[in-house]
């Protein structure tokens, strides 16, 4: 194949197309005799055992026992070697290569007459000459590009490579013995009606020619290969970087989040140190720190300490309970806050005593402070309507004084505003305080 071969008994191939449009044309009808060799069809021939053979080539020896058509089908001649083999272009480099040659076809006649150097393996077919070469019993064999290239596909020979023109190109008639050479010109007149359609179909019919170079597939494949790896690689690579982001921008969240709370507890924790966690005013701890700053800082401006405390308050405690008593600890810290002003500082002492730190304020400032908050605490109506009052000790700092010793006047103020009945404003003068009703 794809010449001719006989399947299920069956003349099939191009040369069985080729013979039936010719014996349609010219109204006879063929016998088929079969063969088992390509030679035991020529002796056949030559034998007068049969009368016509439809694709053979014209030789010196053939025109002893056929006449011949004209030439209906051309097919190069390839020489095919293995694959480790160099491209040897025709046969005059064949060199000391043994080549395959199927018995009785015509290249046989060739290499005789014109290459006769050449060592030549005879083969009972094209099949067994390819297997030859594969095998290594041979080192080329040459033989039709047709059907060369269907047993190499069918025999699955891919260490077979193509390496060079074998010659003249087939150039095939229809051949009948001497007997019959009057039919010839009737044979011809029906080839000659074969269109070009006809003759590209019949060849695409049987020739399934795939001219494959198969180091550049497999260079191809190894390329693919790595290309692909490569993608499949960068694909991943791409994933990973993105899980791997993903995971950090998840990371950065939690990490701004906890950085939120820990801001929010450091103020929250500041905000505890700094401050009375009932009354939220700023505590004894945070006063201290800021009167020793004040008396660090020389350009320290005029100032002035109020203490206050409410009256009586352990009778609220035990006559309404402590919730009452912290309530109104509350009530009267928001007293304070209004009343302070912007720079003044207010914090709790203690228990019910407060003091103020009134900076930039003289003896008057303070009292008029003073006098404000006692007002705003009498005009108050506290938790459980309950009516409270305040005593007040106020001392200005002297120039150079310590702030302690300052504390310590006010403070005097204070316990003499209680001892003289309560609910009244003792100023301190000198180591003695005056008292303002
Ligand atoms: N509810 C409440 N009571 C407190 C708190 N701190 C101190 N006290 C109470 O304040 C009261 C202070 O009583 P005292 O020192 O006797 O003074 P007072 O009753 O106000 O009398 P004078 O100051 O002399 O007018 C006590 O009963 C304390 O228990 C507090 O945080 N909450």
């Amino acid at each position: 194949m794809p010449y001719e071969a006989l399947r299920e008994g069956l003349h099939s191939g191009m040369s069985s197309e080729y013979l039936t449009l010719v014996a349609q044309q010219l109204g006879i009808k063929m016998e088929l005799v079969p063969t088992n060799s390509w030679q035991q069809t020529l002796q056949k021939l030559r034998d007068g055992d049969c009368e016509l053979s439809p694709m053979l080539n014209r030789s010196q020896q053939r025109d002893q026992y056929l006449a011949f058509s004209q030439v209906y089908f051309y097919a190069p001649n390839v020489l095919v070697a293995r694959k480790d083999q160099p491209f040897l272009q025709n046969f005059e480099h064949v060199g000391r290569r043994v080549l395959a040659v199927p018995g009785g076809y015509r290249l046989q006649e060739y290499l005789n007459i014109y290459y006769p150097s050449i060592e030549t393996l005879n083969v009972a077919s094209e099949r067994d000459g390819l297997q030859a070469v594969a095998d290594g019993q041979a080192d080329l064999f040459v033989g039709s590009l047709y059907s060369i290239n269907a047993y190499i596909q069918q025999d699955a020979l891919a260490d077979l490579k193509i390496a060079g023109w074998g010659g003249p190109q087939d150039e095939l008639r229809i051949g009948v013995i001497h007997k019959y050479a009057y039919l010839l010109p009737e044979i011809n007149q029906a080839l000659s009606t074969v269109t070009e359609r006809q003759h590209l179909d019949i060849q695409n019919r049987w020739n399934n020619l795939r001219i494959v170079e198969n180091s550049n597939v497999r260079l191809a494949w190894q390329i693919g290969l790595v290309t692909l790896t490569a993608i499949l690689l960068l694909v991943a690579w791409n994933l990973w970087i993105r899980r791997y982001n993903l995971k950090l921008a998840e990371q950065n969240r939690q990490l701004v989040k906890l950085r939120h709370e820990l801001e929010a507890s450091n103020k929250e924790l500041q905000f505890l140190s700094d401050h009375d966690p009932l009354t939220k005013l700023h505590n004894r701890h945070f006063f201290n720190h800021c009167i020793d700053q004040d008396n660090r800082d020389p350009t320290q401006q005029q100032s002035s300490l109020i203490l206050l405390d409410i009256d009586h308050f352990k009778a609220v405690n035990d006559g309404y309970g402590h919730q009452v008593g912290d309530q109104i600890l509350q009530e009267l810290a928001q007293i304070l806050r209004q009343c302070v002003r912007e720079h003044d500082l207010a914090a709790r002492w203690g228990g019910e005593e407060f003091v103020i730190l009134c900076h930039n304020a003289d003896i008057e400032d303070a009292v008029a402070l003073a006098r404000r908050i006692a007002d705003k605490v009498e005009e108050t109506s506290f938790s459980r309507n309950l009516a409270i009052s305040c005593s007040f000790g106020i001392a200005e700092v002297r120039q150079h004084e310590p702030m302690q010793h300052c504390f310590e006047r006010a403070d005097k103020a204070l316990y003499e505003a209680k001892s003289l009945g309560r609910n009244r404003i003792s100023i301190s003068k000198g180591d003695t305080s005056d008292n303002m009703g």
